[in-house]
């Protein structure tokens, strides 16, 4: 990462993006959560300010990971079948549907690896339940004790998110949160990424996508995302402020809300102007409903017992929140890729609404 970061150019388009404050969110002040709330119906993007989330060790992680000779860091890729942790290398996913190459590498950690939540017999397809474990390289293992306090102060951003969109929106009391829960299994995900200097500026290197959980909490030093407000298709940046955290709602989430809410379609792009030089870092946290968590619409069908009831008259078994995520990694892998279609296969909730 640079030390003093070129500045962001002033003559490209930037999305028009509110901002939170986190600290009077959570003792409920009603004009914030107005704010929350137009923001999560308009763009589904927002700067979350005060948000007491300190990410710099992951910038740091992120360069001890990515500096890993190739070979090392392929011991942990993470595949093709939807397996979601460990390392991806750059070219594993497409982009368009031509089957572009992404430019992007990850490495995700589980928050339940991390905090040795246990799995459930269910999920692992054992009698008993287990902890996570899954293979890392040292400098990874290294900042276990990091990662925790890092996941912990973003899911407590979640909580707070969530509590005040269920309020908001007239859900029962605590509802939303709790099909949330940080000591529950979920597939959520601390990420750090990393995108070489490529030209021109505006190459892409992540592909257009919503996020597949239910609220991201990112940290940016360079510009690169870019975001479409809702029924535009005109790119416009989300210019980095380093004092704040920006948030975006995906489908998981919007899925549970009926549609009441907007996760936005957005991309990387090689960064512009003179950050164009530079190695592009990405410091991302995934929350997800809960492992076991049927993918419906709560005002519909807020209990498990109308679920089971939904699927038993339709016949129509709902997804839950761990499949969801493993059917959308595993269509956006490069392995998969045969034709136009496959591109189509690999979108989340956004191909629906008419883009
Ligand atoms: O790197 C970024 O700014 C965003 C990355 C992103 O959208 C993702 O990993 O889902
Ligand atoms: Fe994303």
């Amino acid at each position: 990462m640079p030390v003093n970061i070129p500045p962001f150019p002033s003559d490209v388009p930037v999305a028009d993006i509110s901002t939170v404050d986190f600290d009077l969110l959570s003792k409920g002040d009603p004009e914030q959560a107005q704010i929350l709330l137009n923001s999560c119906q308009n763009y589904g993007f927002f700067y979350l300010s005060n948000h007491h989330v300190d990410s710099r060790f992951m910038f740091n992680l992120a360069d001890a990971v990515f500096s890993l000779p190739l070979d090392e860091k392929l011991k942990y890729d993470m595949g093709t079948t939807g397996h979601y942790f460990g390392y991806k290398r750059s070219g594993a996913m497409f982009v368009d549907d031509k089957g572009t190459k992404d430019h992007s590498e990850f490495y995700n950690v589980s928050k339940d690896e991390v905090l040795g939540i246990q799995q459930s017999a269910s999920s692992t397809g054992t009698s008993s339940s287990t902890p996570l474990k899954h293979d890392h390289p040292q400098v990874v293992l290294d900042r276990f004790g990091e990662l925790t306090t890092f996941m912990r102060s973003c899911h407590s951003v979640i909580y707070t998110i969530t509590a005040s969109l269920g309020k908001s929106l007239g859900l029962s009391e605590g509802l939303l949160e709790s099909l949330h829960k940080l000591e529950r299994p979920s597939v959520d995900q601390a990420r750090v990424t990393c995108a070489p200097p490529i030209k021109p500026s505006g190459t892409i290197t992540l592909g257009e996508h919503t996020d597949f959980g239910s609220v991201t909490v990112l940290f940016n030093q360079l510009g690169g995302l870019q975001v479409l407000a809702p029924n535009k298709r005109d790119w416009e940046y989300v210019r980095p402020r380093p004092e704040c955290a920006v948030i975006n709602l995906g489908d998981s989430l919007i899925t549970l809300l009926g549609g009441r809410l907007y996760s936005a379609v957005h991309r990387v792009v090689a960064p512009p102007g003179e950050q164009g030089d530079s190695v592009r870092h990405s410091v991302v946290y995934f929350s997800r409903p809960n492992s076991e968590v049927k993918l419906r619409d709560l005002f519909e069908h807020p209990s498990e017992n109308d679920v089971a009831k939904l699927e038993k008259s339709s016949g129509e078994i709902l997804l839950n929140a761990d499949d969801w995520v493993k059917q959308r990694a595993k269509n956006w892998n490069t392995a998969q890729y045969k034709d136009k279609n496959s591109y189509k296969l690999s979108r989340g909730t956004e191909h629906n609404r008419g883009y």
